[in-house]
């Protein structure tokens, strides 16, 4: 199973290449976004939650209507609110945040949004409902920021989002073993081999998960997030190499 996120699709080929679009200020988004080039990404991630008045409605629309303008036009938009809780720069009550999102859906610059799977259901269902009205996509995503779920847990996760109605499933953890990068791997293609397994992307934090960041088109994550500039999470590599490293990946996957 495939989806489009604007003019790319994702869980088919090569992983694709997101860059995090992390500035506070307007000035620096802009120059952030136009230093983004269709050579580095296949799409860009706008983190509104780092963003300052990142809870604002005005200031966030600002900012989507910046990134329109600067970004270049072949590239989608992935809109994330990370919030506190899972390791994104603001807090937000659930209701300014699902008002945010469904209401940051409607612009033409945004393609896909990225929902946060442990918010209340009724929060959850609501901002589904917003962005699938607009006819986008919904990633929903879980973040463990201490440590790395069973196997079993990890794809019960997956699977849970996408009973929730998910278009794209999404779980990052934090390893502290080499095994449980081992063990993240596994239950990302334990997940997709399911016959009705949605698009998945999952990775590995910080040094020790970088591999998982290489590695989707074997075990089955299809979107990898890499820099032009700042990270957005540990772990992160430089786009254009990280797309090098992807397309050899493939290349020779293809060729046997
Ligand atoms: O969920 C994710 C994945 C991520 O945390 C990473 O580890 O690459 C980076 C975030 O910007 C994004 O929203």
């Amino acid at each position: 199973m495939t989806v489009r996120v604007g003019s790319v699709e994702l869980g088919t080929g090569r992983p694709k290449v997101c860059v995090p679009l992390t500035s506070a200020s307007l000035r620096e988004l802009q120059a952030e976004a136009a230093a983004v080039t269709p050579a580095a990404a296949d799409l860009v991630e706008l983190r509104i939650d780092r963003l300052d008045g990142a809870t604002d409605q005005r200031a966030v629309r600002e900012a989507i209507d910046l990134v329109g303008v600067a970004l270049d036009p072949s590239l989608p938009v992935l809109l994330t609110f990370r919030t506190a809780a899972e390791g994104g720069g603001a807090a937000i009550p659930a209701e300014a945040y699902r008002d945010l999102l469904i209401r940051s859906s409607a612009s033409d610059v945004v393609d896909a949004v990225d929902v946060e799977a442990a918010l209340p259901r009724e929060v959850v269902d609501a901002i589904m409902e917003g962005v699938h009205a607009e006819g986008k996509p919904v990633v929903l995503s879980f973040h463990d920021l201490q440590g790395t779920p069973s196997r079993q847990e990890i794809v019960g996760r997956l699977v849970g989002q996408q009973a929730l109605g998910a278009d794209v499933v999404k779980l990052a953890c934090t390893p502290q073993t080499p095994e449980d990068v081992l063990t993240l791997l596994a239950a990302t293609a334990d997940y997709t081999a399911r016959p009705d397994a949605r698009p998945a992307i999952t990775m590995a934090m910080g040094g020790l998960g970088v591999v998982s960041r290489l590695a989707g088109e074997t075990f089955g994550s299809c979107v990898t997030f890499g820099t032009v500039g700042a990270a957005s999470a540990p772990g992160q590599v430089d786009a254009l190499r990280l797309r090098d490293a992807l397309d050899l990946l493939h290349t020779a996957v293809r060729a046997s």
